[in-house]
């Protein structure tokens, strides 16, 4: 099996005087999607960010696509490939949803053709255009967080939560379009407390407490096994 694209070893993050990540290890296989799952506050937005560099560790290492990053800032590790979905979607709201793309993709003028895709997976994205995107509905504004870390191939997409208080119909919006990313063979990393969601997308899945990952195996095994999910994540999940 080749190298994964991501992995972490005894990850060790505090936030302030908090210890949050208490020695995290997990891996992210390459052209697959990895859920990262647990309860509220186990620290999965914290590993995202960790990952991410905007979080430093403190303990550990991670290594990405073979070359330890933990020294490095959150603009090289994007320079290196990493893409990012923050849980607040992280868009500039004065900005038109023009600029918004423009200033996502990091290695000079977007390509028509990627932007002509994205507006075939996000149509609302060409409506408003010349919108600003405060102004977006927020769904819309979550398509627009989803497709400025697409805007430009990535070897890995980190994906905060992306249908969190998304309407039903948004969600599946946002589904095909992850589908879509999928099938080109992209590596994601992503966070879901939609447990449908998580195992229409999810290969693989990380589960996390207090700090620590303390499981992982393929989607399909944590999906048709409530027991399982009772005993990691204290709930057993329709999987619906
Ligand atoms: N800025 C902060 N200051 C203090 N504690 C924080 C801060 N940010 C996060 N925490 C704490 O870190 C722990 C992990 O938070 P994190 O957001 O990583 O969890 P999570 O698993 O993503 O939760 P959720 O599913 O609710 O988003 C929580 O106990 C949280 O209260």
């Amino acid at each position: 099996m080749s190298e994964p694209i991501l992995s972490l070893e005894a990850v060790e993050t505090d936030i302030a005087q908090y210890h949050i990540l208490k020695g995290v290890s997990l891996s992210v296989p390459r052209g697959q999607v990895t859920m990262l799952l647990g309860r509220n506050g186990v620290g999965k937005t914290t590993t995202m960010r960790t990952i991410m560099g905007l979080l430093r560790n403190k303990a550990g290492q991670i290594r990405f696509d073979g070359a330890e990053i933990s020294g490095e800032l959150a603009s090289s590790r994007c320079r290196a490939g990493i893409g990012f979905v923050p849980e607040d979607m992280g868009i500039f709201s004065a900005l038109t949803v023009e600029e918004n793309m423009i200033l996502a993709a990091v290695s000079g003028a977007p390509d028509r053709a990627r932007l002509d895709w994205l507006f075939t997976v996000f149509p609302p994205l060409k409506t408003f255009w010349k919108a600003p995107a405060g102004t977006l509905s927020g769904g819309q504004k979550q398509m627009l967080s989803i497709a400025r870390a697409m805007i430009e191939d990535r070897k890995l997409y980190l994906i905060d939560e992306p249908t969190k208080g998304l309407a039903p119909a948004i969600v599946s919006t946002m589904v095909g379009a992850l589908r879509e990313l999928k099938r080109q063979g992209a590596s994601i990393l992503m966070v879901e407390q939609n447990f449908a969601v998580a195992r229409a997308l999810g290969d693989h899945c990380v589960v996390m407490d207090d700090g620590r990952a303390t499981w992982s195996g393929a989607m399909a095994d944590l999906a048709t096994d409530h027991a399982l999910q009772e005993r990691l994540m204290g709930l057993s999940m329709e999987a619906g």
